[in-house]
């Protein structure tokens, strides 16, 4: 399994962002982009997702077949800042739409209560989303990724609005899909708490660097 991203640029507008970016993460690894605030992170990920069209460059995913695969956004879990939940809708009823429209893949996935319980919030999955506290919504949008397998997990700022335990659970999430063979690229202002990850340090405006996570 890999995913390869090759000398890859993305604009915003009249703007280049970055140009030249290349990476690859086989099965376990993940990268940590980070930088500061406008430097680039969500877009590079939403370019990896196929959210966004690069300018160009390539970003193609190579399954344990040696089968490839060019639309990444499809074998990928994409966490954005928003959480893509209805508001007017049960939590139980969001992740069965999730559950539905994902459709499975082969590999780990989890009932709608055990993705609950994995999340620290059994019990209350019939209330509406919009009765959550931010913390609440945002374990309950992490709770999409384990209702059905995606071996790539693409991942915007995902702990904030968490307290320290949320912050220890998804590190612990994050780590059994590292264990399950899962790729994980993550955007963060904070340490994630991952054992061995790489760092791309994003400079905005077509300067990228990278770097070892300290
Ligand atoms: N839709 C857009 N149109 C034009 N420019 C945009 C658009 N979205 C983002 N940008 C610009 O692209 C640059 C990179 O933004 P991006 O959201 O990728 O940064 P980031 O590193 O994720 O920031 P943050 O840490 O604040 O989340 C910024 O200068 C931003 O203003």
């Amino acid at each position: 399994m890999h995913l390869e991203a090759a000398n890859l640029a993305a604009r915003r507008g009249e703007d280049l962002i970055f140009e030249g970016l290349s990476f690859g993460l086989e099965a376990g690894q993940a990268l940590v982009l980070t930088g500061k605030n406008g430097s680039g992170k969500s877009t590079l990920l939403r370019v990896v997702a196929g959210l966004l069209r690069q300018e160009r460059g390539t970003v193609s995913f190579t399954d344990s077949h040696g089968d490839t695969h060019k639309r990444v956004g499809e074998i990928s879990h994409y966490l954005g800042h928003r959480n893509a939940m209805k508001s007017e809708l049960t939590v139980a009823e969001n992740l069965e739409f999730w559950r539905r429209f994902l459709g499975q893949m082969h590999g780990p996935s989890v009932s709608i209560d055990e993705a609950a319980a994995a999340v620290g919030l059994e019990g209350i999955t019939h209330l509406p989303f919009g009765y959550l506290s931010a913390g609440q919504q945002r374990r309950f949008a992490f709770a999409k990724l384990l209702i059905a397998y995606r071996p790539v997990w693409i991942l915007d700022e995902p702990t904030a609005a968490l307290d320290t335990s949320g912050d220890r659970l998804f590190a612990e999430l994050i780590e059994a899909h590292r264990r399950n063979g899962g790729i994980v690229l993550a955007a963060t202002h904070q340490p994630l708490g991952l054992e061995g990850v790489q760092e791309l340090r994003m400079t905005g405006f077509a300067h990228a660097g990278s770097g070892v996570w300290a």
